[in-house]
């Protein structure tokens, strides 16, 4: 019977968080545009379990927008303390509007102001026309709570297949496969 490749990330990231300088959550996030033409950049990772790994952003931005025209990602974990990588793989949907809302209330108020200000990934013709609309944004929302943003929120890749990459000596790695079948997981190695 395959381990629960869930349990397993759980407990890479535990060690994780003990051993990496810092953002132990980084993962890349890689998506392809309608033509296949792919992008990758780096999010945080808000949330995961049996129903997929959870990220927070613009919902205009690049990724979203290709997320849009085809609803497939890839993450990657590298843990350069522990010599190891996770890829996960999986389609994209977005997370509720409750769930957005939880997650979005427990942010910084600058970063709440951070992300009204941001028209994420579209051209800026100076540093100070954005200072000036976290400012503007600042102003607006004076002596109140900081709603969410209806062009922010989150995305859930539900894992199809997660890799559990260990550094062995030689370039001799440890390759682990999970691929989910229905309610299961299949479990195999790669060659290195
Ligand atoms: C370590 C790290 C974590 C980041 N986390 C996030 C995140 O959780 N959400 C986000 O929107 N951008 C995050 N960013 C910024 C993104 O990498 C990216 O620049 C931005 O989302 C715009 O990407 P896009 O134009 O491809 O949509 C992070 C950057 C770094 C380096
Ligand atoms: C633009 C942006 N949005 C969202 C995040 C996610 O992290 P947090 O919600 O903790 O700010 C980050 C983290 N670097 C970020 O840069």
């Amino acid at each position: 019977m395959a381990d629960d490749p869930i349990a397993l990330f759980d407990r890479w990231l535990a060690e994780a968080e003990q051993s990496e300088l810092n953002d132990p959550n980084a993962m890349a996030l890689a998506t392809a545009d309608a033509g296949g033409r792919p992008s990758v950049r780096m999010v945080l990772l808000k949330g995961h379990g049996p129903d997929g790994f959870v990220f927070y952003t613009n919902r205009g931005s690049r990724k979203a927008e290709e997320l849009g025209a085809n609803a497939q990602a890839s993450l990657l974990f590298h843990w350069k303390s522990l010599r190891r990588q996770v890829r996960v793989t999986g389609a994209v949907s977005p997370v509720s509007d409750a769930e957005s809302d939880a997650y979005f209330a427990s942010r910084g108020r600058d970063s709440q102001l951070g992300a009204w200000a941001s028209d994420q990934s579209r051209p800026l013709d100076s540093r100070a026309i954005f200072e000036a609309r976290v400012e503007a944004i600042r102003e607006r929302f004076d002596g109140q709570d900081v709603p969410r943003p209806p062009f922010w929120g989150g995305y859930r890749v539900a894992a199809e297949e997660i890799e559990f990459w260990q550094d062995r000596a030689h370039r001799l790695h440890e390759r682990r496969l999970f691929t989910r079948a229905g309610d299961c997981w299949n479990e195999g190695l790669l060659f290195p």
